[in-house]
C-alpha cells in the first residue's frame, strides 16, 4: 500500500491545487470571519472571488445560531479587543464540537503581553491551521515576548528564518503552520513544502496576509482531512492571482483590484502552468 511519504512525493501539486480551487467554487463554503477592521473588506472580497461565501460576524449572542451553519471559521487578532475575545473563544469551541475546522491569524502577536497571552490561549483551542508572517510565527513559537521582535503587523524576518519555529509550533499545537513571505512555508511538523508564487508588491497592500488566511479557511473547509494540502493550495492560488494581477497593476492599489479580478478569473491552464511548489522535507 502506498504510504503518505510516497504519495506526497508523487503528488501533482498543479492538479491538486486546481482541483481544490474547483471544490471551493463548487461547494461555496460559508466562512465565518472574526477579524480586524482593516481586513474585513479585502478578506470578504478575496473569499467571494474564490467562490466562497464570507460572513463577518462577531456578536457573541449570534454565535449559537449562526456558527453551526459555517463550514469553517477564521479568527484574526489584528484589532484585538477584550470585547471580542469571548466571541472568538466561543466560536472556536463550537466549531471544534461540530468537527469543523478553524484557522488562526496571530497578527502582530508580539505587540503586547495581552495579545501574546490571547494568541497562546487561542492556539490552545486547536486551530487546524495557523498562518502568520515570519516574525509572528517566530514569536508565537517562542511563546515569549522578545524585545527584538517587530511589534507591528509587518514581518522583519524572511520566511526561511522561521522554518524550525514553524515545525516546532506545528508539533506543539497539532496545527498545520504556514509562514508567508517570498517563499511561503507550510508544515505539519513532518512534511514541509515551499510555495514560490506571489509578488513582493503584495506586501505593500494592507491585509493581504489576513485575506490569504481566510482563503486557507475556505480551502480547508472543503477538504478538512487534508489541511496541509489545502493550505499550500490556497497560498499558491493567492500567489498566482497576485502574479497575474501584477502584469496589469501600476502599484499597490491597482494590484489589489487586479489580484481580486485574477482570482475570480483563474482557469485550469493558468493554474497548471503557474503553480510552483517545492517539497522541502518529506517527514520521517
Ligand atoms: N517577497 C514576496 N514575494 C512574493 N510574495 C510575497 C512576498 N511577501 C509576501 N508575499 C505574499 O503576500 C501575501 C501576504 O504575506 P505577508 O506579507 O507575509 O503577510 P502579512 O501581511 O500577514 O505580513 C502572501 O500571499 C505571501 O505569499
Ligand atoms: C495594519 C493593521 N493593524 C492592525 S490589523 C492590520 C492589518 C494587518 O494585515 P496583514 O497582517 O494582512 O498585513
Ligand atoms: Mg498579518
Amino acid at each position: 500500500m502506498e504510504n503518505e511519504n510516497q504519495s506526497l512525493e508523487e503528488e501533482d501539486w498543479g492538479m491538486k491545487t486546481w482541483k481544490n480551487l474547483e471544490k471551493v467554487r463548487e461547494k461555496s463554503p460559508l466562512i465565518q470571519c472574526i477579524t480586524n477592521y482593516v481586513s474585513m473588506d479585502l478578506m470578504a472580497n478575496t473569499l467571494l472571488a474564490s467562490g466562497a461565501s464570507p460572513a463577518m460576524l462577531h456578536c457573541l449572542q449570534e454565535i449559537p445560531d449562526f456558527t453551526p451553519h459555517a463550514d469553517a471559521l477564521c479568527l484574526n487578532v489584528g484589532t484585538l479587543s477584550p470585547d471580542w475575545l469571548p466571541s472568538m473563544k466561543s466560536a472556536a469551541e463550537l466549531v471544534n464540537e461540530l468537527g469543523k475546522p478553524w484557522v488562526f491569524d496571530p497578527v502582530a502577536v508580539s505587540a503586547s503581553e495581552f495579545r501574546l497571552k490571547t494568541c497562546i490561549e487561542l492556539v490552545g483551542l486547536k486551530p487546524a491551521v495557523i498562518r502568520g508572517n515570519a516574525s509572528e510565527i517566530l514569536a508565537l513559537a517562542n511563546a515569549s515576548r522578545d524585545t527584538h521582535n517587530s511589534k507591528g503587523a509587518d514581518s522583519s524576518h524572511g520566511s526561511m528564518d522561521a522554518i524550525e519555529a514553524a515545525k516546532s509550533l506545528a508539533k506543539a499545537s497539532g496545527a498545520v503552520v504556514a509562514v508567508s513571505g517570498a517563499v511561503d512555508i507550510i508544515t505539519d511538523g513532518q512534511r514541509l513544502v515551499g510555495v514560490h508564487n506571489g509578488v513582493a508588491m503584495m506586501q505593500r497592500i494592507t491585509a493581504t496576509g489576513c485575506a490569504v488566511t481566510a482563503l486557507i479557511a475556505a480551502f480547508v473547509a472543503v477538504d478538512p482531512l487534508h489541511a496541509f494540502e489545502a493550505t499550500a493550495s490556497a497560498l499558491t492560488i493567492f500567489g498566482v492571482a497576485g502574479e497575474i494581477g501584477m502584469d496589469m497593476a501600476k502599484g499597490p492599489s491597482s494590484l489589489r483590484m487586479h489580484l481580486i479580478d485574477s482570482l475570480h478569473g483563474l482557469d485550469q491552464a493558468t493554474v497548471l502552468s503557474r503553480v510552483n511548489i517545492s517539497c522541502m522535507s518529506r517527514g520521517s
